[in-house]
């Protein structure tokens, strides 16, 4: 077996490990009902990505049914899982990784205050620092658009490309957050459905304090470059 197919295997392998060991986080944090939401990796160094199976309960995902496809989100056939169908958002995903290569990751949820801020249509307003840190300003919304095709993709590319955050609120539908990796774009979807809910909540209190733009900078750039061990 040559070096090429050796990495391919093992990056594979390990892509499967991560993206299924990873959506028992979106059960965690209580940011997924039933079988709602979805993550998938990109597969490094291969124009490939993993993503779950469609409505399997997430009980039941392992790494040997995840789902193995192209970029054109084609399931590779002859390959662990690919019996079954992938994620229905499966399009949305391939599209993202196509046309943002800098991405490593791509995460749906259901979460309850994001969904929410998605229904009003409302960007949810940059009024903690939290968000500073995390996302850089307001996170926007993306526009209404239909499962099955490109549409829900091209509203994500359009929305986050150039822009801070890794979240976007499709309107009226949900979050889709995008990372380095699987795991950076989970975090992104816990971070989000934390900020929605305390800024929701703070708005119900009355009027909310913005925060100056320059204060946002330094936190983002803080947070980003220095927070943590490195
Ligand atoms: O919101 C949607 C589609 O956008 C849900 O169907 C989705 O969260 C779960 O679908 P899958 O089980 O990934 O096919």
């Amino acid at each position: 077996m040559n070096t090429h197919t050796l990495d391919l295997d093992s990056a594979v392998i390990a892509t499967r490990a991560e993206v299924a060991e990873l959506h028992a986080e979106l059960v965690r944090y209580g940011l997924v009902a039933w079988t709602g939401g979805n993550i998938s990796g990109r597969v490094p160094g291969h124009e490939l990505m993993v993503i779950k199976p469609s409505g399997v309960s997430y009980d039941n995902l392992t790494p040997e049914n995840m789902i193995l496809c192209t970029l054109d989100g084609v399931v590779v056939a002859g390959t662990l899982g690919s019996e079954n169908s992938p994620s229905s958002d499966t399009a949305a995903h391939a599209y993202v990784y196509r046309n943002m290569p800098e991405v490593g990751g791509v995460v749906h949820t259901h979460s309850t205050y994001a969904v929410a801020w998605a229904a009003r249509g409302e960007p949810i307003p940059c009024v903690i620092t939290a968000m500073a840190d995390e996302f850089g300003g307001d996170v926007p919304i993306g526009p209404f658009a239909i499962i099955g095709d490109d549409s829900i993709g091209k509203g994500i590319v359009e929305t986050l490309t150039g822009h801070r955050s890794r979240a976007v609120l499709m309107q009226n539908h949900g979050p889709f957050t995008i990372g380095r990796d699987a795991s950076d774009a989970v975090k992104a979807a816990v971070m989000l459905e934390d900020v929605a809910r305390t800024v929701h909540v703070a708005r119900s209190g009355g009027e909310l304090v913005s925060i100056p733009q320059d204060r946002i900078d330094s936190l983002f750039h803080r947070y980003q470059h220095v927070y943590g061990q490195h």
